[in-house]
């Protein structure tokens, strides 16, 4: 299985760490961009890709389109497609305006920068002439990264918001953590650790209880204790209204 990545950025190079990391050979792998060739050989000394200036499309089975969203089409309509199977990655990008060009069957994927350490979350829209087994092979592929669900026209945009850009949104909780346990006395790297690990286990409990967030609220919160009294300044400051802002902006197609 050949794979070829169009676009060299953060997303592509997140997927293609986590790819090699689940027993992908580098080799398999080509990777090509726009201008930055020495981006291009960083990349291939540290992950061992192929990397291409001028890519025959031909000789690959799977072409992940992994460039900025106005791209996308452009570079489609550019090539000769055989019997490629398509992945884009780009925001509000259509898995049929890609079947349309190519001809070939196109999947719409959304994953997030935590696949380079196979905890990703990707959303995957099929396009109408996708065969069973390219579905098979696209859904496997993400499955090597992390978690995978199936999405369509009305969910792919909230997923987008939800599990695609929510990296951020944490780190930005995460930035205006930091500087509270610096004032206290802690390094800055280990405030960081303390707070991604609290996270990470957060995190973890929430995908191995089922419970509502309420009841898991309860379990830390004694009443009047120092958890309650902060998770009230967060309700105070209307976090539930923020968060269901920031969802919807990140959602909207602009
Ligand atoms: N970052 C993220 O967390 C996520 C990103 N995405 C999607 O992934 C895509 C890439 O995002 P990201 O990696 O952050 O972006 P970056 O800006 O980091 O990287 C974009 C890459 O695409 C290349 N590129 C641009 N146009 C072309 C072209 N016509 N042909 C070949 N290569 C091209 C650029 O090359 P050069 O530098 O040479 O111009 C660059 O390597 C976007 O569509 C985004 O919506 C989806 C989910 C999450
Ligand atoms: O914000 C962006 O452009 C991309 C889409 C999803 C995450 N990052």
């Amino acid at each position: 299985m050949n794979i070829l990545m169009v676009g060299a950025g953060s997303m592509s190079e997140s997927l293609v760490r986590g790819w090699i990391d689940s027993g992908i050979a580098p080799e398999s792998i080509t990777m090509t961009n726009r201008a930055d060739r020495k981006r291009l050989s960083e990349l291939a000394n540290e992950h061992g890709v192929q990397i291409i200036e001028e890519e025959s499309i031909e000789s690959f089975d799977i072409v992940v389109l992994a460039m900025q969203p106005e791209g996308v089409l452009e570079y489609v309509k550019r090539h000769e497609w055989t019997n490629q199977l398509l992945v884009s990655v780009a925001a509000h990008i259509t898995p049929d305006e890609i079947e349309q060009i190519s001809g070939c069957g196109a999947v719409c994927a959304m994953p997030n920068t935590p696949v380079a350490f196979r905890t990703g979350m990707t959303g995957l829209w099929f396009g109408h002439q996708v065969a069973m087994e390219q579905k098979q092979l696209a859904t496997e592929l993400f499955l090597r990264v992390g978690e995978v669900v199936e999405t369509d026209e009305t969910t792919m945009p909230f997923l987008m918001a939800a599990a695609g850009c929510s990296p951020a949104f944490f780190y930005e909780i995460v930035g205006a953590m930091t500087p509270v346990l610096t004032e206290a006395g802690f390094e800055a790297q280990q405030a960081r650790r303390i707070i991604a690990q609290a996270m990470k286990g957060s995190a973890e409990l929430l995908l191995q209880d089922a419970r509502p967030t309420d009841a898991l609220i309860d379990d830390v919160a004694a009443p009047n204790g120092p958890t309650d009294r902060g998770v009230q300044v967060l309700r105070t400051h209307e976090l539930k209204k923020i968060m269901r802002a920031a969802l919807s902006e990140s959602a909207r197609e602009a």
